[in-house]
């Protein structure tokens, strides 16, 4: 028989007494395509859906359509305001079985402060979703949640309408077969920033010469058009078959779709233990096992490299001694490797404080030194003078969280907004006193590989 679990609350959601009625249910399904279900979604749920895998591929999440959201444009108070919120909503939820949980997803900007128009101009500045139907697959089971919030009590006859959709998302993605999908054709290119970047990295290394930041993380974009609108599902599929050795993520908002493939956790938490990532430091991989053992070798003995990486570990090491009753930190990287570079690495665990919390570590530990820099308000500073773009999550924090507090964040890097028949890819690097901007560039280039290769474009080096 199969497994099901419903479940009915009811929450006050505002001062005045409002409340809403919380209704879910979880069946167990077999197992199915986690893209197919998502693009079962096309017709109804476009713009509001959700992709997400860990690097171990232990976790698949999708979201189609929202039961509900949560965003604000609060310039400093934005992780406290969606924990708040979200702790609120899920209070009478009962707790302790992980394929039960309501799981909120979504992303805090890379700068509140920043207010560059473009691509991200519609994007609040926090931005989750408690998704209608959501899908989760975890190692070899998969769960079907419904998530309905209404103001009436009586909502039944609405939540069985959410069963029958529900039952043909399902279906759909487990008959028909995974399609293939064909890379988008690329009508041109162009690099919007390239000479003001390479002044930038010139300019940045003179503050840092002067003594007024150590490390400033500068980025760039490349922008694409194709030749006809490209689908989510389509650059989803590329990024799946592709990058099979990072966080894959996709995030609808309205006409938007941002995804990426990133190597690197900002933060996990599961039952009260916490897990970090260091992840700075670059070089290319080697056409030839000898070629990329020497790349790797000489990763690790290089100074420029290692100074990147050393201001990130003692930026999340001082964060997590803040936060944790006992912690392990490594004394030296190792090397990351995925499939277009080579990066230092150096993972950080501990044991959480009462009290402390994923969003709460989300909200002290970005940015790291990885993607803003040393010192922290220096740094953006420097960033906001210098990069003429608006990052929008590029960068910043994408990830879920469920009802006890369990969750995992991110740090949105190879990734890219795509818009209709355009799409923005963006890519940096750690500056710091000995940065030369031809090198930069050059590791810019990498960085953007993987996303131009989804793209259906190359770069010639
Ligand atoms: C800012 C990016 O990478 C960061 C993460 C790893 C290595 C980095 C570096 O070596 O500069 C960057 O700090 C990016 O990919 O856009
Ligand atoms: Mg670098």
């Amino acid at each position: 028989m199969q497994q099901k679990w419903y479940q009915a609350t009811e929450v006050e959601v505002d001062s005045l007494g409002q409340s809403l009625h919380f209704y879910m249910e979880t069946i167990e399904v077999s197992r199915l395509s986690a893209l197919a279900f998502y693009a079962a979604g096309e017709e109804h749920y476009k713009g509001e859906r959700f992709y997400w895998q860990n690097r171990e591929k232990t976790m698949t999440l999708v979201g189609l359509g929202h039961a509900y959201t949560i965003q604000n444009n609060a310039k400093n108070d934005r992780y406290d305001a969606v924990e708040a919120e979200w702790k609120n909503l899920t209070k009478n939820c009962v707790k302790g079985q992980s394929e039960l949980q309501p799981i909120l997803f979504g992303g805090f900007t890379f700068d509140p402060q920043n207010n560059v128009a473009g691509e991200w101009t519609d994007f609040p500045e926090a931005f989750f979703a408690l998704a209608t139907y959501q899908l989760v697959i975890r190692d070899d089971k998969a769960f079907v949640s419904i998530h309905l919030l209404s103001k009436d009590g009586q909502a039944e006859p609405q939540f069985d309408a959410l069963r029958k959709e529900r039952d043909h998302l399902i279906h759909a993605a487990q008959v028909k077969e995974v399609k293939t999908y064909s890379k988008p054709e690329i009508t041109s290119y162009f690099e919007p920033y390239k000479e003001p970047y390479l002044a930038s990295i010139d300019q940045v290394t003179a503050l840092i010469k002067q003594k007024k930041a150590d490390k400033v993380v500068i980025a760039r974009s490349l922008a694409l058009q194709f030749k006809e609108e490209v689908s989510s599902p389509q650059v989803l599929s590329q990024i799946i078959h592709e990058q099979p050795e990072s966080y894959l993520f996709g995030l609808e908002h309205q006409e938007l779709l941002f995804f990426g493939a990133s190597p690197e956790r900002l933060v996990k938490v599961e039952k009260g233990r916490a897990f970090s990532s260091c992840v700075a430091g670059s070089i290319k991989r080697g056409k030839t096992a000898e070629e990329d053992e020497a790349y790797g070798q000489s990763l690790l003995n290089d100074s420029k490299n290692g100074g990147e990486h050393q201001y990130v570990v003692d930026m999340i090491a001082e964060t997590f001694r803040k936060n944790c009753v006992e912690m392990k930190v490594p004394d030296s990287p190792r090397l990351l490797k995925i499939r277009d570079i080579q990066h230092l690495y150096t993972p950080v665990e501990g044991q959480l404080n009462n009290g402390a919390t994923i969003l709460q570590l989300t909200k002290s530990l970005h940015p790291t030194p990885a993607l803003g820099g040393v010192p922290r308000k220096e740094a953006m500073a420097a960033i906001r003078k210098y990069e003429p773009m608006n990052r929008g999550l590029y960068a910043a924090p994408i990830g879920w969280v469920d009802a006890e507090g369990n969750g995992e964040f991110a740090v949105a890097i190879r990734s890219a907004a795509l818009v209709k028949d355009r799409a923005y890819l963006y890519a940096g690097g750690g500056i710091v006193a000995d940065s030369e901007p031809q090198s930069e560039y050059d590791e810019t280039l990498v960085k953007f590989r993987p996303m131009l290769r989804a793209l259906g474009g190359q770069l010639h080096e």
